[in-house]
């Protein structure tokens, strides 16, 4: 009900209008129902006058302007509450715990987030507006209306709504069943579509689209069957209704020929009465099943929204600068039941320079989420200079921080965008980052230089070239804590050896903990921590290590083993 009520709060001033114009409309449809029964009489008994076919003219101009006018409020209203709750989905995500969002894949929440969304504006605005405004406002007037006419055939309408209540509870169970496998069918279709999408090259070239498309043509089968089935049941609703109306009609034709005491005037309005009752409750049963049936994708949606936040983002304390020391005390951390740290104890200095070596595997990205408080530790404790990472505010700790990720360290933009976000730079500060990452001779080749979009994952981009275009926004920082996991990895030595030194100077004064697998990378660097299976085997400045630690000595041997094969 929160994100409902959330919604209705953002469009309180439109929904009030939209419910005032449908209450008008559903007024003025059994209105002139009813006063054309008038019309009818008066032109059989010739007691029409020239004032009332005006007076009915005038009913009808308002009718159908009122209508023409509901339609602004009603497509204002549909499409602002479908992209609100797509908008919730996007703050979720911005809150969202890591380790949630790590569970998460883009086919799937794309697809949870869309069906969830509609379902949201289906119960919303579908629904409950409809049965508001539209179908119950409906109901009373029409029926207040026969019964002005004639009470014995209200009590018929009324056995007639029990039926109807009767045959809809009959079919609801079966269609649960069915959405319910529509929207995993969707699910699953839009995660082989996805995925294909993203990883085009690696399925491509593994000859597994054929695999993909029959795994994906399988969800297709059982997406279509059921939405056939769905449709047929639907369907079936409003031939049962359209039925027992007719069967009314039938009904209340003969009763005014066996009783003689109605006007033509009363029958016409009777029948047309009639149809204006039942129709709200045909369309009601409708909507009531889809309002069902959504609840189902609804549920899955909110269970999306509901994901744990990370309440550290904005509670705590603000981090100090300047930083002079971060501390971890004892640290162990699992992914379940899977030990990746085993009681690591490490001090860094503020301003120092550390490098994390080891290899794969072994734990240091995941340090690493643990110090930015993307992680939390199951043990130990973790403080920046006496204060426990567990209370600093994230939010406060990230207007400090420069974080360059493992994965693609770019985003779906344009290049000036990827350096400065929505931030103003001048030009003379892009074309100097760029001129230190050696990015200037690549986007002499743009035609739209910094205005570049790079596609998503930077795809238009070589992975050098986005791994430079991540380590330029580091001009644009002010940051006292640099974090590099595997910044540079797609580099060549040469220009890594420049752009590191370029990099260096320009963070001279950040604390930089820099995760590297190429040694000779971290060579200037003031220490250099080894993990091994989780645990700290050793640190020390590059040539100590070299002296006194064996497996940093065979991690060292082994790459220049590595390059010198290259090399050849
Ligand atoms: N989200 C996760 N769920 C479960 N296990 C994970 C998850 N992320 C990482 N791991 C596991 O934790 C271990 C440590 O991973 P981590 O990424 O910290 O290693 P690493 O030393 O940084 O490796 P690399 O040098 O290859 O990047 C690995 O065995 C990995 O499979």
């Amino acid at each position: 009900m929160r994100y409902m009520k959330e919604v209705l709060r953002n469009n309180k001033i439109w929904i009030v209008v939209y419910l005032f114009i449908g209450l008008f409309n559903a007024f003025m449809a059994n209105y002139k129902a009813d006063y054309f029964q008038k019309i009818v009489d008066g032109l059989t008994d010739r007691t029409i006058t020239v004032y009332g076919i005006l007076f009915y003219g005038a009913v009808l101009f308002v009718d159908y302007g009122m209508n023409y006018l509901d339609e602004y409020p009603s497509a204002k209203l549909g499409n602002e509450i479908y992209l609100d709750f797509k908008l919730l989905a996007l703050r979720t995500i911005g809150r969202m715990d890591y380790s949630e969002y790590q569970t998460l894949g883009t086919g799937k929440l794309v697809q949870q987030i869309e069906n969830g969304a509609n379902a949201g504006k289906n119960v919303l605005y579908d629904f409950w507006f409809c049965v508001a405004r539209n179908l119950l406002p409906t109901i009373l007037f029409s029926l207040y209306f026969i019964w002005k006419i004639d009470r014995t055939i209200t009590y018929f309408l009324f056995a007639g709504y029990i039926v109807v209540f009767l045959v809809t509870n009959l079919l609801l169970n079966g269609l649960y069943q069915i959405k319910e496998k529509i929207l995993t069918g969707e699910e699953e279709l839009n995660h082989f579509l996805v995925r294909g999408f993203m990883e085009m090259p690696v399925f491509r070239m593994k000859h597994q689209f054929p695999n993909e498309v029959k795994k994906a043509l399988e969800a297709k089968r059982v997406i279509v069957s059921s939405k056939v089935k769905m449709t047929m049941i639907h369907e079936a609703f409003f031939t049962i209704f359209a039925l027992l109306v007719a069967c009314l009609d039938i009904g209340i034709l003969t009763y005014v020929w066996k009783n003689n005491h109605l006007s033509i005037g009363s029958v016409v309005a009777l029948i047309t009465l009639i149809d204006n009752a039942y129709t709200p409750i045909a369309i009601f049963n409708v909507i009531y099943v889809q309002y069902k049936l959504n609840k189902t994708a609804w549920l899955r949606f909110t269970g999306l929204l509901d994901l744990k936040e990370d309440t550290q983002l904005e509670q705590g304390m603000d981090f100090a600068e300047p930083l002079n020391e971060i501390r971890i005390e004892d640290v162990s951390f699992s992914y379940g039941s899977k030990e990746v740290l085993k009681c690591v104890n490490l001090t860094i200095k503020g301003g120092e320079k550390i490098a994390f070596v080891g290899e794969s595997g072994s734990g240091k990205s995941t340090l690493i989420k643990i110090l930015l408080g993307l992680l939390k530790y199951n043990d130990g404790n973790i403080l920046f200079d006496d204060k426990p990472l567990k209370d600093i505010s994230l939010e406060s700790l990230y207007e400090k921080v420069s974080y360059l990720s493992q994965d693609t360290p770019v985003f779906d933009g344009t290049i000036k965008e990827n350096l400065v976000f929505d931030n103003e730079a001048s030009e003379a500060d892009i074309h100097v980052s760029l001129e230190k990452t050696q990015l200037l001779s690549m986007l002499a080749t743009l035609d739209k230089g910094v205005e570049t979009r790079i596609g998503e994952k930077g795809t238009c981009l070589s992975g050098g070239e986005k791994q430079r275009l991540a380590l330029a926004r580091l001009w644009f920082d002010n940051p006292d804590i640099v974090v590099l996991d595997e910044a540079t990895s797609a580099l060549d030595n040469v220009t890594e050896g420049i752009v590191m030194k370029n990099v260096l100077e320009q963070i001279n004064h950040a604390t930089v903990i820099a995760v590297a697998h190429r040694l000779s990378s971290i060579r200037e660097f003031d220490r250099i921590v080894i993990f091994r299976n989780g645990k700290i085997v050793g640190s020390g400045t590059f040539e100590e290590l070299l002296e006194s630690n064996s497996y940093f000595f065979e991690l060292y041997r082994k790459e220049k083993e590595n390059s010198n094969s290259m090399v050849m």
